[in-house]
């Protein structure tokens, strides 16, 4: 199972947490969040791990230009899109960075919401789902109802599933889901772009003594 820690802001703790066994780092390239990072910062969080580990940049409706403009300066793998982009907008954005897989990430507000998620299905490699905040746009700490996801979700994307996933829920939500991926930020910071490395260790002794963990 993919794991991606994201909003990442310090480049000992990126290399920490590839060590720890995150096959994923994300960086935050939104400026108004307090995990926002420069394309240098980036750069040099990156430099040192593997080649195995996906280097994911989260942008929040802004232009196909800054994204590419991001992805190849800093050397970042992957790109999720976390704002109310276009499945025409993801298709435009594949044809610019064709090497680069793309996440399309949902706040979902509603199960009818979680249908549009098919609209998708050829533009972008990979669906993120994540809980609504009328706020904030991620990082928030709210979890979305697994129960309901595990009737009402069946794409034909590999999928994370993301919002308020902690060391100790991780397991209650894994028992109900079945995702290809999570994906954690708050649940293992102790401020917003500081991780808790001591939490990012216990979910991967956690996810590594589980039996609903497979693959
Ligand atoms: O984390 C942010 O500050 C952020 C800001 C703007 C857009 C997206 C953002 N985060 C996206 C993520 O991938 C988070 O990992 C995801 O929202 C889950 O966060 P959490 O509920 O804290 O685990």
């Amino acid at each position: 199972m993919r794991v991606k820690i994201c909003g990442i802001t310090q480049p000992q703790q990126s290399i920490a947490i590839a060590s720890l066994g995150a096959t994923a780092l994300g960086f935050i390239c939104v400026p108004d969040s307090p995990r926002y990072v420069t394309i240098a910062q980036i750069r040099t969080a990156i430099t040192p791990i593997p080649q195995n580990i996906d280097k994911i940049g989260v942008f929040a409706d802004t232009t196909i230009s800054e994204i590419s403009q991001v992805v190849t300066e800093s050397g970042l793998t992957g790109v999720q899109l976390h704002g109310e982009e276009t499945p025409e907008f993801c298709h435009q954005l594949r044809q610019s960075l064709p090497q680069v897989e793309i996440i399309k990430a949902f706040r979902v507000r509603s199960l009818e919401h979680l249908q549009t998620t098919g609209n998708y299905t050829d533009y972008v490699d990979t669906l993120l789902l994540d809980a609504y905040h009328p706020q904030q746009l991620g990082g928030t700490g709210q979890t979305l109802d697994w129960h309901k996801l595990n009737q009402e979700f069946s794409p034909s994307l590999p999928w994370f599933l993301a919002g308020g996933l902690t060391p100790d829920n991780i397991l209650t939500a894994l028992a109900q889901t079945k995702p290809n991926g999570i994906d954690l930020s708050s649940g293992v910071e102790h401020s917003p772009g500081d991780k808790n490395l001591a939490k990012v260790a216990l979910l991967f002794e956690r996810l590594a003594n589980s039996s609903v963990v497979s693959g």
